[in-house]
């Protein structure tokens, strides 16, 4: 392996201190800690963990935090009544709403992402889903960043990896990863976070059909389409940046959307899975909650 291993872990461990720090000074100042909620509807393990996960980096980090678990029968209407509520509570900053949500067994109704996550205020929507703060996004006046992508921006700017006038391929068109990363990487300037804006980018997916050439283009590939190790060694320009969003379960093991140990001995640097971009996305959930609770104190 010749290339760098970008310490995901160590960067989130840096920005929880900075987090916890302004957090503490925003205490000092006189006002209350802030809180975020989570809402976890069902039992997926996965979910548990990852709520869990949640909890306590919000403890280390000086934030209150609530979780609020509902059954997997939970109907639309009692989760829109109780987002409804979190929404009026002066006490909770932030709120989130643990993806994905589960489908319905039997026969009652199904419980519609888009319509629970459109049900959050804008204002303490920390996830950044809510369509005004996509649309924020995307005229480059953002409130909240969406976690992921703003963990790899911090990320490449505190690896001093350059992105501005660099070809980025983002692999993957989703919501929450794949078009809001594109979108900040495209940005002028840093209106999405520090010396990370300005490249050129291509958005890949499932209908490229020239991928392999689409991404040994790249100068940056960030892969983001949820299939274990689809991106392989021969698919790297030597020399690239390979950021791995992937988090897929294969038995019990933990990999990524790419193939590490082959991507490895072409790229630069490269984010493992485990300890890369995950632990970021936590850290950057934290940001945005110390935000929240600024913007509702008329910070
Ligand atoms: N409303 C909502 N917001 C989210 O941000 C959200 C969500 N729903 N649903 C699920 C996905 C996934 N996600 C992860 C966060 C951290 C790690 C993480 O820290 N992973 C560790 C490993 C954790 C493990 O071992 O399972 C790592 O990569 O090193 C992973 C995945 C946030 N998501």
């Amino acid at each position: 392996m010749s290339a760098t291993r970008l310490d995901g872990k160590k960067i989130a461990l840096k920005i929880r201190a900075e987090v916890a720090q302004s957090v503490q000074k925003f205490v000092e100042d006189g006002n209350a800690a802030p809180k975020l909620a989570a809402v976890l509807v069902g039992d997926d393990p996965a979910s548990q963990v990852y709520v869990r996960n949640k909890e306590r980096a919000c403890e280390k980090a000086g934030i209150a935090s609530r979780l609020d678990r509902m059954p997997a029968s939970t109907t639309p209407a009692e989760l829109l009544a109780r987002i409804d509520e979190l929404n009026s509570d002066q006490s909770v900053n932030g709120i989130l709403v643990q993806l994905p949500l589960p489908q319905i067994e039997g026969d009652g109704p199904a419980l519609d992402e888009r319509e629970v996550l459109d049900a959050i205020d804008p204002l303490k929507d920390v996830d950044a889903f809510s369509p005004i703060n996509v649309g924020l996004l995307m005229q480059g006046r953002p409130r909240f960043l969406p976690c992921t992508p703003h963990g790899i921006v911090q990320m490449l700017h505190r690896c001093d990896i350059e992105t501005a006038g660099k070809h980025v391929v983002v692999v993957g068109r989703s919501e929450i990863v794949g078009k809001p990363m594109a979108m900040m990487l495209a940005q002028k300037d840093s209106t999405c976070g520090p010396q990370t804006a300005n490249a050129t980018v291509t958005i890949a997916h499932s209908r490229t059909s020239n991928l392999k050439e689409v991404c040994l283009s790249a100068d940056i590939l960030i892969a983001a389409v949820g299939r274990p190790e689809m991106i392989r060694g021969d698919m790297i320009r030597p020399g690239a940046v390979v950021v791995d969003v992937g988090i897929n379960r294969v038995g019990d093991r933990l990999v990524g959307d790419v193939a590490f140990d082959e991507a490895a001995e072409t790229a630069s640097a490269i984010t493992p899975v485990p300890g890369g971009v995950g632990p970021l996305t936590i850290a950057m959930l934290l940001h945005n909650t110390l935000l929240a609770a600024k913007l509702q104190s008329g910070q």
